[in-house]
């Protein structure tokens, strides 16, 4: 089990997602905004290739173990977009308010069944720069797309993600439900149980 790690992340909302579920568990985490180095250009076609890219980039500038978390929604109406662009969706990176507005706009008018989507969360976890065995988790949130914004907790496009599950949206949620049953929830519990399972744990 690593004892310090850089979260490969410059996103608050998910900086605060992670402190919390790995509060208990005996690792330091470090967010890469502690460490002075420009973060990675996420030239990938894949949430899994932008997650390798940015563990080795952050693995690279601070020789510690890292995780990166590549994530997004993916909407069935725009044939899986934004994907690994919803971040700049609307074309400035972290917008989220233009990012659910552009979103909001382009379902405008569509009914209820066809406003299914889900977010990805690929995480990948990296003992150095060349580890040629960079651990891959990746979870799954269903739901849909609502017609406005609701909720004032989470982050990105929780206000309008809809949890079929909880009858309310992701932005509703109390922290402690959210990390229970997100994207990140499930792929960090898979990775949680990856370290429990291999001897010892993953190792520095
Ligand atoms: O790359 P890092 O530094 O981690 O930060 P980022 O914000 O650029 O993150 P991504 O490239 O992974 O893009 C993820 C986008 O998807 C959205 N997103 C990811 N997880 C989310 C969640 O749990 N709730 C709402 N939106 C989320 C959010 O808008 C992010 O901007
Ligand atoms: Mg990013």
């Amino acid at each position: 089990m690593p004892r310090t790690l850089v979260l490969a992340s410059n996103n608050a909302g998910k900086i605060k997602e992670f402190n919390a579920l790995l509060a208990d568990i005996g690792i330091t985490v470090k967010p890469q905004g502690e460490f002075d180095f420009e973060e990675a250009e996420e030239t990938g076609l894949s949430f899994i290739e932008n997650a390798i890219l940015k563990a080795r980039h952050a693995c690279a500038h601070t020789g510690l173990p890292a995780l990166a978390d590549d994530s997004g929604i993916e909407v069935d109406y725009l044939d899986g977009a934004p994907g690994i662009y919803s971040a700049r969706f609307a074309g400035e990176h972290g917008n989220n308010e233009a990012n659910n507005a552009l979103l909001l706009e382009k379902l405008d008018g569509v009914p209820e069944a066809e406003r299914t989507a889900r977010f990805h969360c690929v995480l990948a976890y990296m003992r150095h720069q060349n580890d040629p065995t960079p651990q891959v988790f990746h979870g799954v949130w269903e739901g849909r797309i609502l017609t406005s914004a609701q909720g004032q907790e989470g982050f990105g496009y929780d206000p309008i993600f809809f949890v079929p599950e909880q009858g309310c949206s992701a932005a509703s949620l109390p922290k402690d439900i959210k990390n229970q049953i997100s994207h990140r929830a499930q792929a960090l519990q898979q990775l949680l149980t990856s370290f429990e399972q291999t001897a010892g744990g993953i190792t520095l």
